[in-house]
């Protein structure tokens, strides 16, 4: 087997690359506007209920009006998944790998469909969309990989006349639950790990990005995946969320999403309801509000241009976006206009347009938060940039930065999810330090220094589940970056690395008497 490497992203300097994207576009046009089911057992099934996905650069725009399932639905979906998984807990894993690396041959040869498709109904500029599909591919690659590795088990050890052996076995249903805005990569990577280590599968995608999710059942499907092993139930958090967390045949829950919603799953999997035999897991990945540390013996552009990238690309909207900077305050002014100069320059518009760096936010609710936080900042600092939107025919926010403000001000500890970025002073390293570990997250973090003693000292003191030095804070990648927070950023599940499948599994230990 050829070794894992990631999938490397499209050079758009390229033309034949730009028309590879445009002709993904055009596959994407061809389709928008079309009705999708649920998927149940195999079962397509088209209810009168839709959620309108609609292009978040144009709101005129629907990309899809896709079925909601309701409670019997995802009663029916469970039943589908409990049969699925009493021949899929048995299959072969190599089998399952099999499928996983099908998965990714199918999405590679429709990467820029994929691609364009996110721009639409995500928002995503070219190269954001291009790197979420990519990591969709790399984690079908690397999980695969990784089952492969574990599918014997660890070693153990046997006294004479004893045989030992160590094991993993899946654990049950798994409900699935992913965020819209690493639309594809996140739904993927979240659905294929209980997948591939023997679970089934019932995926709700967010309302925001449901097609996308649509389209990758397509894929599993075309992969050889048996009927009932991932069904898709897309639907309303109201009708059918709690129902699923708490269904007694529920094994384990994987989430990604905002700290509220995380919260209040984790709790109620903690009831044992009437019938249930085990314990859920709960996979909880949550927010962030990460910041850049940047430091008296730093090289200042080099901060500037990974503020720049880390705070506004995809619109500031990732979980590891910078929305922190402390500075030493011997290097503040300067940094600080380095940054300004850098987002003056920066382009926001339709996201499906190659020249923009930024497009729209998410929805109208996303848009609304992000202004009522441009006020708090106005009040708590200083607007340095943007500050302003655009909401004629999408919703558009102007990058913005604000200054002056304290680290303990409303807008540095509370996650924004847009592109804003807040500056504050330190009096020295230490400080700097401590307040950058001032906030309830512990997502992701970057440190800009040429001192490596101070570096040491933050790889000891930054408490976040991703530490960088001298580079951004966002854009991890699979198999080289495994992803997961601290403190109220989550369960720390470390998606992309070697420790992430077996939170999937259940170790078994046999012993014999020879
Ligand atoms: N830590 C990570 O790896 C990571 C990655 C991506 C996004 N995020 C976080 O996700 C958030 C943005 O995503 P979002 O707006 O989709 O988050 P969200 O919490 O609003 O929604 C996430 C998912 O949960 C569903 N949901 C909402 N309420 C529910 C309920 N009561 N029961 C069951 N499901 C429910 C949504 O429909 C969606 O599918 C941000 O806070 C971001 O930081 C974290
Ligand atoms: N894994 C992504 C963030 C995912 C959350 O939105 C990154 O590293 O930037």
């Amino acid at each position: 087997m050829i070794p894992y490497k990631h999938e490397p992203f499209t050079d758009f300097t390229k033309e034949e690359n730009k028309a590879a994207y445009l002709e993904g576009l055009k596959t994407v046009e061809g389709y928008l506007g079309k009705e999708y089911p649920i998927i149940v057992g195999g079962e397509r099934i088209f209810t009168e209920d839709k959620t309108r996905s609609y292009n978040p650069s144009n709101v005129e725009e629907t990309v899809g009006l896709v079925s909601k399932a309701n409670k019997e639905h995802a009663e029916k979906a469970m039943e589908a998944a409990k049969e699925a998984f009493k021949t899929w807990r048995d299959t072969d894993p190599s089998v399952r790998a099999d499928v996983l690396f099908r998965a990714a041959a199918i999405t590679r040869r429709r990467k820029h469909e994929f691609s364009a498709l996110l721009s639409k109904e995500g928002g995503k500029p070219w190269k954001e969309a291009d790197a979420d599909t990519a990591e969709a591919i790399d984690f079908m690659e690397y999980y695969a990989r990784q089952m492969l590795e574990l599918k014997d088990g660890k070693k153990i050890e046997s006294r004479p006349g004893e045989y030992n052996k160590f094991n993993y076995l899946p654990i049950g249903v798994s409900v699935v639950i992913s965020p819209w805005n690493f639309a594809f990569a996140i739904m993927a990577g979240t659905t294929v790990a209980p997948v591939v280590t023997g679970n089934t599968v019932l995926l709700k995608p967010s309302s925001k990005t449901p097609v996308i999710a649509y389209k990758f059942m397509e894929v599993l499907e075309e992969a050889g995946l048996p009927k009932g092993v991932v069904n898709y139930i897309p639907g309303s958090s109201s009708e059918i969320g709690d129902f699923l967390i708490d269904h007694k045949d529920t094994s384990l829950i994987s989430f990604t999403g905002s700290r509220d919603v995380g919260v209040s799953i984790y709790e109620r999997a903690a009831k044992v309801h009437k019938g249930q035999n085990h314990l859920k897991r709960v996979i909880a990945e949550m927010g962030g509000k990460d910041t850049i540390v940047v430091d008296s013996e730093g090289d200042l552009d080099l901060a500037a241009d990974s503020i720049v990238q880390s705070a506004f690309g995809f619109s500031g909207q990732k979980c590891s976006a910078c929305s922190r900077v402390i500075a030493v305050e011997s290097v503040y002014d300067e940094l600080l206009e380095k940054v300004v100069e850098r987002t003056e320059k920066l382009t926001v518009g339709d996201s499906t347009d190659h020249e923009n760096y930024m497009g729209p936010v998410i929805d109208e609710n996303s848009l609304n938060k992000i202004k009522k936080y441009i006020e708090i900042g106005k009040k708590e600092g200083r607007i340095v940039a943007g500050g302003t939107t655009d909401e004629e025919k999408g919703h558009f926010v102007h990058p913005t930065v604000i200054a002056d403000l304290k680290h303990n001000d409303r807008v540095m500890q509370e996650e924004i999810f847009g592109p804003v970025v807040g500056f504050s002073k330190a009096k020295d390293y230490d400080e700097a330090l401590e307040f950058a570990n001032d906030t309830d997250y512990g997502l992701t973090g970057a440190v800009i220094s040429n001192n490596r003693e101070k570096l040491e000292q933050a790889r000891r003191n930054f408490l976040v589940g991703n530490l960088y030095f001298n580079r951004g804070c966002t854009g991890a990648i699979v198999g080289y970056q495994p992803f997961g927070g601290f403190k109220m950023s989550g369960t720390d599940s470390k998606a992309g690395g070697p420790d992430y499948l077996v939170l999937h599994l259940q170790g078994r230990t046999t012993s014999e008497m020879l």
